[in-house]
């Protein structure tokens, strides 16, 4: 690790994500890991826009709101639970709903069967032979892509009768969108692009939304804060109103600090893939940053070292490593402390908050999973408390940090206040 640390890797660095292939053939080749970087441009600005923004995000506060509560009732009968399996199907059912909200429970419940064999294939080594879980999950991927492809002839069919058809969900969004030349999206973009949004979109929420729970259990300070800041909230609202609004999200100070906290402490995903387009000279970067010549997994581990700093040649794969920036103490004292006020007034300069990635990958759903969290948030601290069967449950950091017993245990209703 050089001492002379000094950025961080942007776009600008002439770097384009470089996923392994094996990952590609899961995710699929009009993905936003497989294409080149206009086509990703493109891709990019006709798909997000759904999930960005205060008003496409106020579209889905109700449905989140209702099903966080249905969730925690049906926990808190349930007695033990798997509590990060569980908030799992919960954000799988939401991020589901974004983008197929009037598809039967049937075929919610094969997609999730799919998906989560897919799921383990995407973090398993690249072996194609029957019993091992990519071959599992290239098989999952076939029957994920036939699925989807029926919703989406059934959906195009239903459109052509009934041109007039109003925008329901995410599906019909990537539907309508057409680029400056009048271009729209083939039916094998939208099913790629859904499977990324899926992929993306409902593990990294779960994880944090558990951590955050936990961590707050464990530090009593923090979580009486938090709670009477939700407490607050709820006695300066009209008696009429029974919901959330965007106004009280945003009036949640303390929450959103709890939030990146836990994003910085846990640090959901460890790792991106980057690729140099041209030999790079780096006089140091921030990242803990392992080169490798990737024609074959791990063939070589060859530092380029000048004067200058590091030179990664043209074609190498980078993998930046986020955890090393958010458990730097340089930037962050006493690093490993679970401390949400470290974030009053922080101004913290480019670079060293990167729960969401960087440059023109950052992560397009980061204000729909803070809004997911800040709702679930709201309700447990209100009305629920955890009770882990086993506190001191070792923790397994790859390919996310978890507990090993998915954080077993009993959601306990404690009022019978309906918030
Ligand atoms: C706490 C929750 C989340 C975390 C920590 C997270 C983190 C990340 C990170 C680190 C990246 C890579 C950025 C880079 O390469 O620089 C990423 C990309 C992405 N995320 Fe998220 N994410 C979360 C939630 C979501 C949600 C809810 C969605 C969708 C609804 C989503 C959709 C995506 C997509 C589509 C990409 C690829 C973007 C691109 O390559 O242009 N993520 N996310």
């Amino acid at each position: 690790m050089p001492e002379t640390c000094k950025r961080v890797l942007t776009d600008d660095d002439k770097f384009t994500v470089g996923w392994p292939q094996s990952t590609i053939e899961l995710i699929g080749k009009k993905s936003f890991i497989a294409i080149s970087y206009e086509e990703h441009k493109r891709l990019r600005r006709l798909t997000s826009s759904s999930i960005n923004g205060m008003e496409a995000l106020s579209l889905y506060l109700t449905y989140i709101e209702e099903n966080v509560k249905t969730f925690l009732e049906k926990w808190s009968n349930m007695g033990q639970i798997e509590f990060l399996t569980e908030l799992r199907k919960l954000t799988f059912k939401i991020i589901m709903h974004i983008f197929l909200s009037s598809e039967s429970e049937l075929v919610m419940e094969a997609l999730e069967r799919e998906y989560t064999t897919l799921n383990h294939g995407v973090r398993a080594m690249g072996i194609n032979v029957p019993g091992f879980a990519y071959h599992k999950a290239l098989k999952a991927r076939k029957n994920l892509v036939s699925i989807f492809q029926s919703i989406v002839s059934e959906r195009r069919s239903q459109r052509k009768e009934n041109p007039c058809m109003e925008t329901r969900d995410m599906m019909d969004a990537l539907m309508d969108v057409e680029d400056e030349n009048g271009r729209k999206l083939s039916d094998e973009e939208i099913i790629d692009v859904m499977m990324m949004y899926l992929n993306a979109g409902h593990e990294s929420s779960g994880h944090i939304t558990m951590w955050a729970t936990v961590l707050l259990q464990k530090h009593p300070e923090c979580l009486r804060e938090a709670k009477a800041e939700q407490e607050e909230i709820i006695k300066r609202r009209p008696p009429s109103q029974k919901c959330l609004t965007l106004k009280e999200i945003r009036q949640m100070q303390y929450l959103s600090k709890v939030i990146d906290e836990t994003l910085r402490l846990i640090t959901f995903s460890l790792v991106v893939f980057r690729e140099a387009k041209s030999d790079v000279n780096i006089n140091g970067i921030l990242f803990f940053v392992i080169i490798f010549s990737f024609t074959f997994l791990f063939k070589k581990t060859v530092f380029h070292l000048d004067d200058a700093g590091y030179i990664i040649p043209k074609g190498w794969k980078v993998l930046v490593w986020f955890r090393t920036v958010h458990l730097d103490p340089e930037i962050y004292p006493n690093p490993k402390e679970f401390n949400p006020s470290r974030w009053n007034g922080s101004t913290h300069k480019a670079g060293e908050f990167l729960p969401f990635g960087a440059g023109t990958r950052l992560c397009p759903g980061n204000d729909l999973a803070k809004m997911e969290i800040t709702i679930f948030l709201h309700y447990f601290l209100l009305n629920y408390e955890l009770e882990q069967a086993n506190p001191t449950c070792p923790v397994r950091y790859l390919p996310h940090t978890r507990p090993m017993d998915n954080c077993l245990g009993r959601v306990n209703k404690l009022s019978s206040v309906d918030a």
